[in-house]
């Protein structure tokens, strides 16, 4: 959403490229797709097999439909060159390592935690999102290509909480006195998420791990070191509102 230009040259683009190396030698292909496909979901939880709701020219666009096109991309390497494809459709993830200032909502709630500023919560923070450990990701995208499944697969931690609780878990669990504060929603925000995994499970016998809260210890730590490390010098990057 920052740059939009350059969001839809990458997904479609970038695939088509990489699509086009793969038939040539012979590989299979990953393509690290989206929970952002399926839109403002109206259904819940979500399933591979929903075709989402997504507004094509609102601010998300950029990315949700460049991802949806990649995604008709493989699909179609696959139909006319017999490519393997796998498609990760990967739900909102996690970690240690993150970027610090991508201004995603667990990097921005740390930060902001860490350095007792107001922790900013975009409209009424009942909006929700499902939240999974990196660890559990890595595994599941191993075993995926691993397997000769070809549909896409989500990867995500089912365990569904509102922003607003989300912000009050990383609150407590970095110890902050910073205040919760509410800022403007942000344009075409899903209202819910959270990935129906039955496929992952039955395909890949995968399931996540990683308890949320040790996932959250982990990182807080992370970003802790990080800041000590670069002399407290992390500024928060807003994201860009429409
Ligand atoms: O995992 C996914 O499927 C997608 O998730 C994210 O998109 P989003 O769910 O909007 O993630 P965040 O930007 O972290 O926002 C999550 C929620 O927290 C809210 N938020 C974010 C930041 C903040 O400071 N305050 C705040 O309330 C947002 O409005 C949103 O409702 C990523 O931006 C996508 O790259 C990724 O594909």
């Amino acid at each position: 959403m920052y740059n939009p230009i350059k969001t839809i040259k990458t997904n479609t683009l970038g695939t088509i490229n990489m699509l086009g190396l793969a038939k040539r030698v012979k590989a299979k292909m990953l393509l690290a797709s989206t929970s952002e496909v399926y839109g403002d979901p109206e259904q819940h939880p979500q399933t591979e097999n929903y075709w989402g709701n997504v507004n094509p020219i609102g601010p998300r666009a950029c990315y949700d439909e460049a991802k949806r096109v990649a995604e008709s991309m493989c699909y179609a390497y696959k139909k006319q060159e017999a490519l393997e494809v796998r498609v990760a459709s990967i739900f909102n993830t996690f970690g240690p390592r993150m970027y610090m200032n991508d201004g995603r909502v667990v990097s921005n709630f740390i930060l902001q935690c860490l350095q007792n500023k107001s922790v900013t919560i975009y409209g009424d923070g009942q909006q929700t999102r499902s939240f999974q450990y990196v660890t559990d990701l890595v595994e599941g995208l191993i075993q995926l290509m691993n397997s000769n499944y070809s549909l896409p697969v989500n990867l995500g931690n089912p365990e569904e909480h509102s922003i607003e609780e989300f912000a009050t878990i990383i609150k407590k669990l970095s110890g902050s006195s910073s205040k919760i504060v509410h800022l403007k929603a942000m344009e075409d925000d899903p209202r819910k998420r959270k990935p129906d995994i039955e496929r992952a499970r039955l395909i890949l016998n995968w399931f996540p791990k990683v308890e949320l809260t040790d996932g959250l210890i982990s990182t807080i730590d992370y970003f802790r070191n990080e800041l000590s490390r670069n002399d407290n010098q992390w500024s928060m990057k807003q994201r860009m509102t429409y």
